[in-house]
């Protein structure tokens, strides 16, 4: 079994939960029915033991190539062998009553000799289910699971796997549909593979046909669009930042994170990249799923939530997994949901502004929350935190968490200055001012003419870039331009950039990790607003060639192995390509709404 690598995989995915399919053709992780349940295959984090499915040549010698059909998240693998050649196409169609993996078998030349292997191991890679056939199809049952294979072609067992061999000349197509269902219900009607083709094309081409686009980035942007969307759960409007857990941030190592779940400040980053993009209808679910979530005390708020606003996301460890690459442990659950990180005040306060400023206009539920949120902030803001970052190691005064609370009073203060919202505006602009007054007090290191990761501190933050995004202070001040250089210089590998040195800051975690790739895509966005646009261009055409052969990008990216690292795709990486040829695109001195 050769090695596997995060970008070897390419998603399909059904807007509620998601698949990852590697270039072998073995769908090596997917959780039925949602984003966070256990998954019935968990081979990505161990072995083809904790469940897959492959579908291949049974030619060893046999190569592949693959690509989305058109813009979808239809997947086409092409395989070549001595003998001829096939074409396996995988995709999930959007929802109707359960959920539906369909792979289709098309000959192309010659004749091929295939094989299918499915392995079912539910409740994330541990439990052999119990295999039976029911009116010709192969049901599989364990628990609360039960998952149902249709196929034209024979199936038989062996060895707790289910398998298939059947040849394929040009011209011949077979079909499998595997769909999940809960195992007290009877098994669903039947999906019709080849008819499930059509409407699923037409639903992602359809639904790209609304971006507005921007010349000059279109085959990019129109992928992480289509990857961002892929990560929303339909029925809520929630977005989850990534579809997997425990992809790690260093091979081997113990940073192994669950991003199964909607974190305020992705999802406020992912409805940003968005809306400028035109896509009002995902802002206006989400700040409907927002409003729910969030629902009660603004004492509560929590940084993240399950898809439909789960509060308690419980972190353990599947120790019978043994991880990818060996990296343990595996995380199931989050305990970062119970951290105090001020950042998500601004986020939300600044996402909020914009959706009320732009096509979805306001709302008074929206702004009654926001003023709740403010109350809670005056109570906290002044607290340490744990930050951006999630830091296990302890709380600090983060110098982005304060700039994202100064953030919130002033789009607080805005909506009332300027937008006729209720609310005592000069309370919360003096707020605004107590804060920024600190921020360039206590976070500015003179000596070295940048700000740094908390306040006293020396070392730097990747997040600092932010700053002029966010309007603290203007691109051309020279702490900005201080701040960028210095980032440059001591948080970049290779031109990438990390998000801060673990050697110099106490995450509460040993390992050395990967250059952050929505760091670098903030390098580039302050390099285009301080007027350094060339050295931002070639970063971002940098960070483009990174993708993988279907565009798709993890969390982290190693430059001495040139490997991928983290969950994968993330959210976080495709909107920072998505708002970075934005910014690109937009002007050379590419700024929103800012407020200096
Ligand atoms: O590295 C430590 C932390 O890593 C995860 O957090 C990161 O991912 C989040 C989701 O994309 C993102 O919002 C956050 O800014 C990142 O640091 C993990 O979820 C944390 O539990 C962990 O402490």
């Amino acid at each position: 079994m050769p090695e596997r690598r995060i970008e070897d995989y390419a998603l399909i995915g059904d807007l509620q939960t998601a698949a990852l399919v590697s270039k072998d053709g073995s769908i090596d992780w997917l959780c039925f029915p949602r984003f966070d349940s256990p998954a019935c295959f968990a081979a990505l984090l161990g072995t083809d033991d904790n469940g897959h499915w492959r579908i291949s040549p049974r030619d060893g010698d046999a190569t592949s190539s693959r690509h989305y059909r058109g813009d979808t998240l239809v997947l086409e693998t092409e395989w070549s062998t001595d003998s001829g050649s096939v074409r396996v196409i995988d995709f999930m169609p959007p929802r109707d009553a359960a959920p539906d993996v369909v792979r289709i078998v098309v000959g192309i030349s010659g004749t091929v000799s295939m094989r299918s292997e499915l392995r079912l191991r539910f409740d994330y890679g541990q439990v052999v289910p119990w295999v039976r056939r029911v009116d010709g199809q192969v049901v599989a049952i364990a628990g609360p699971d039960a998952v149902s294979l249709r196929s034209d072609v024979h199936q038989y067992g062996r060895d707790f796997a289910t398998y298939a061999d059947f040849e394929i000349s040009a011209g011949d197509q077979a079909w499998f549909v595997l769909t999940w269902h809960p195992s007290h219900h009877p098994v669903p009607k039947a999906t019709d593979a080849i008819a499930s083709l059509e409407p699923t094309e037409s639903y992602w081409t359809e639904w790209i046909g609304r971006s507005k686009g921007v010349d000059g980035f279109t085959e990019e942007v129109t992928r992480s669009l289509l990857t961002l969307k892929a990560l929303t759960y339909a029925p809520s409007g929630g977005i989850v930042a990534a579809p997997t857990t425990s992809l790690p941030e260093a091979l081997g190592g113990e940073r192994n994170w669950d991003y199964r779940y909607c974190w305020l400040r992705d999802a406020t980053m992912t409805l940003e990249a968005m809306l400028r993009f035109g896509y009002s209808e995902e802002a206006q679910a989400w700040r409907d799923w927002l409003l729910r979530a969030i629902a009660g005390s603004p004492e509560d708020l929590q940084i993240m939530y399950g898809v439909t606003g789960e509060r308690r996301l419980t972190e353990f460890a599947a120790d019978w997994l043994p991880g990818f690459g060996s990296s343990a442990p595996v995380r199931i659950g989050n305990a970062a949901a119970e951290q105090l990180q001020i950042d998500v005040f601004g986020e939300v306060m600044d996402v909020l502004a914009l959706a009320r400023e732009s096509q979805i206009g306001p709302s008074d539920d929206a702004w009654s929350m926001q003023r709740g949120l403010i109350r809670r902030l005056a109570e906290v803001w002044k607290e340490p935190d744990e930050g951006i970052w999630e830091v296990r190691g302890g709380r600090q005064h983060f110098t982005h968490s304060k700039v994202m609370a100064w953030v919130a009073f002033d789009r607080a203060a805005r909506a009332v200055e300027r937008f006729g919202m209720s609310g005592p505006a000069k309370q919360w602009r003096a707020t605004a001012d107590e804060i920024h007054r600190e921020v360039c007090t206590k976070a500015f290191d003179a000596d070295r003419n940048t700000f740094t990761q908390a306040y006293g501190s020396k070392a730097l933050d990747a997040a600092v870039l932010l700053i002029p995004q966010v309007g603290f202070l203007p691109p051309d001040d020279p702490r900005i331009v201080g701040t960028v250089d210095a980032v440059q210089k001591e948080l970049a590998r290779d031109g990438f950039v990390r998000r801060y040195h673990p050697a110099h800051v106490d995450d509460g975690l040993a390992d050395e990790e990967g250059t952050f790739l929505i760091c670098s895509f903030w390098l580039a966005d302050a390099l285009a607003m301080i007027g350094r646009v060339g050295e931002a261009r070639a970063l971002y055409d940098k960070l483009v060639a990174l993708r993988n052969d279907v565009g798709l990008l993890a969390e982290e990216y190693d430059p001495g192995s040139g490997r991928m690292l983290g969950n994968f795709p993330q959210a976080f990486s495709h909107l920072g390509l998505v708002n970075t040829a934005w910014h690109l695109a937009s002007s050379e001195t590419p700024l929103r709404r800012s407020a200096y």
